[in-house]
């Protein structure tokens, strides 16, 4: 059986909508194997053990691109990454399925042909690109490519996704941004997106509150989810370096220095007093990315 193990990935990262993310420590693994014949999914939900399943979907795309005839398939899930949640997990299904399908094939597409295929199914680069080579990535897309490039964060900096226990969908959460946006909140996106990439790789970590700050999506979404001020409010409190929408969220992804172990205890404490049920993952950037086991 062909084993893919893909990681969680925080996409926008405050200003960088559509275009910055971050693969975390948290997986999903996918196990692949040709069969004789039909379609055999097993250890996810009834809701997607079904030919719409998105890991067999993409599988199908990568097999058309590659023009390979396949008999049946059998796919095994191992779930780690919690679903519409803002975490990657469509991005992770999509990567998994096209390089499990490649592999089938016998290893037909580059990396770069896989990114190219999954941003098309998946519609934006900045979770597949991360889930793909590991890191934090900027990726953009024109015409007829994707264009990437990885950051190189500074050490010392822990990932927090504090994780409700209600869903939102990227579709939903997509579907309430303007359609236009004043030429001001352009201008203050693009000098934060730049001064949070500086900052990150200079290490200078005091610089990223200020530049986790964003006005194309994290007004409109934070009214999707209770509480969204209270929390950003006490992370300010208890002293994160900087907090944003996690994806399209609902998850909130607190930054702070990894030698600061009190926040993780002061923030737990706080979300146990809200009416929603919300869970604390200390995370680490996954330098990985996508692997074939
Ligand atoms: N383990 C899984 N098995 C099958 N489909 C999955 C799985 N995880 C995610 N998906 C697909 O991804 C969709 C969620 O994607 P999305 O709304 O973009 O949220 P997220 O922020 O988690 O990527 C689900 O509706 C489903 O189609
Ligand atoms: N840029 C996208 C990112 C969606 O990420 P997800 O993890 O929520 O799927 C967006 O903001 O819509």
């Amino acid at each position: 059986m062909i084993k893919v193990k893909v990681p969680a990935t925080s996409a926008n990262i405050g200003p960088g909508f559509d275009c910055l993310g971050v693969a975390l420590n948290l997986y999903n693994t996918f196990y692949f194997e040709e069969i004789e014949k039909g379609l055999d999914i097993q250890g996810c939900c009834e809701e997607f053990s079904n030919e719409n399943n998105l890991i067999y979907t993409s599988m199908k795309k990568c097999f058309e691109r590659i023009g390979y005839n396949f008999k049946g398939i059998r796919i095994i899930i191992e779930d780690d990454i919690p679903l519409s949640r803002g975490l990657g997990s469509s991005a992770a299904c999509i990567v998994g399925g096209v390089i499990g399908a490649n592999e089938i094939a016998g290893k037909v597409l580059s990396k770069e042909e896989i990114l190219k295929l999954a941003v098309e199914i998946e519609g934006h680069p900045d979770n597949v690109a991360p889930a793909i080579f590991g890191g934090m990535t900027v990726a953009i897309q024109d015409e007829d490519n994707i264009h990437y490039s990885k950051i190189n964060v500074a050490k010392g900096l822990k990932f927090y996704a504090m994780i409700p226990d209600f869903t939102l969908s990227t579709k939903e959460s997509r579907a309430v941004l303007p359609k236009e946006i004043p030429y001001k909140d352009g201008v203050f996106n693009v000098g934060r997106v730049a001064l949070l990439i500086t900052a990150l790789t200079n290490g200078e970590f005091h610089l990223l509150k200020t530049s986790c700050d964003d006005k194309l999506h994290q007004i409109y979404r934070g009214k999707l989810i209770q509480d969204f001020d209270r929390i950003k409010e006490k992370c300010e409190e208890f002293g994160s370096l900087g907090m944003f929408l996690s994806g399209a969220g609902p998850t909130l992804m607190a930054l702070d220095e990894d030698k600061n172990s009190k926040f993780y205890d002061d923030i737990k404490g706080f979300l146990k007093t809200l009416d929603n049920k919300w869970e604390v993952k200390p995370l680490d950037i996954d330098f990985s990315g996508a692997m074939v086991l």
